[in-house]
């Protein structure tokens, strides 16, 4: 079967006064059902900038976005968005809910009210996705009472409630203690296991660990060993320059 997902020539620059920087430059890259990769780079190397066009959220300045073997950037917002409903599930780092007094069994269900599931099985889905993700023992917590790491289960509990195709997921794991970061990471390849194309990102060799592809992007560039790779291997593959240096 063909990737899911595949990045083209994307190119993606931004300007900053009289500037430009240039984050993206002639990356392609291919996601496949089962794939659970992680794209490693220093702050600012362009990791969310890379995760926001893969998900159809930012559209490249070149390059084409094919996903399902659809051109994701000439679909209409309206296809895209309903991509995003139904497909494609994303995890910001930066997003994790904070919703005020919503109970965590509801804020995992909200995602089934668009889909037109009726509330029972909302609850029933929502309640079997947080068992999975071991949260189920504060289902009934408002979600503001979260622990960090309480709250990244939940989150990708609410993601994963639709079965998403592909799950993309910003810096999850890079700040939670290490107990809980190996239990996130552990959950992401058991999605994989399961089928779920996986783009991850983190700024951290800690933050990636389990993934079975590892991608270095730095300078604006990714990098992907052949075969296996460890961690070490494509620490020393990283350019000392960091990712927002490449001015031009
Ligand atoms: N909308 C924007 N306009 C201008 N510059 C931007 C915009 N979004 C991101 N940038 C800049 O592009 C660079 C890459 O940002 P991006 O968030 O993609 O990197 P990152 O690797 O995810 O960073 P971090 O690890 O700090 O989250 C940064 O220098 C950032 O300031």
């Amino acid at each position: 079967m063909g990737p899911l997902l595949s990045l083209v020539g994307v190119h993606k620059r931004y300007s900053r006064g009289q500037r430009e920087i240039v984050v993206l430059d002639d990356v392609s890259l291919d996601l496949c059902a089962h794939d659970f990769a992680c794209v490693l780079g220093e702050r600012s190397a362009g990791k969310t900038t890379l995760l926001e066009i893969a998900a159809g959220i930012r559209p490249p300045d070149f390059g084409q976005v094919h996903y399902g073997g659809r051109d994701l950037v000439a679909l209409g917002e309206r296809a895209r968005g309903h991509l995003r409903r139904s497909e494609i599930a994303c995890v910001w780092n930066r997003k994790v809910p904070t919703i005020h007094a919503v109970a965590v069994l509801d804020h995992v269900a909200l995602p089934l009210v668009s889909g037109g599931v009726g509330r029972r099985e909302r609850r029933r889905a929502a309640a079997e996705m947080l068992e999975r993700v071991g949260a189920a023992d504060y289902a009934q917590v408002a979600v503001e009472a979260l622990s960090d790491g309480e709250r990244t289960r939940v989150a990708l509990a609410q993601a994963c409630v639709r079965r998403p195709r592909m799950l993309i997921a910003d810096e999850i794991a890079d700040t939670l203690d290490m107990i809980e970061r190996n239990a996130v990471l552990g959950l992401l390849r058991e999605f994989a296991r399961d089928g779920v194309a996986i783009l991850l990102s983190a700024a951290n060799a800690h933050g990636a660990a389990g993934c079975n592809r590892l991608i270095s992007l730095s300078g604006g560039r990714l990098v992907e060993p052949d075969g296996p790779s460890g961690v070490g291997e494509l620490i020393e593959l990283r350019p000392r320059s960091r990712g927002s240096d490449s001015v031009r």
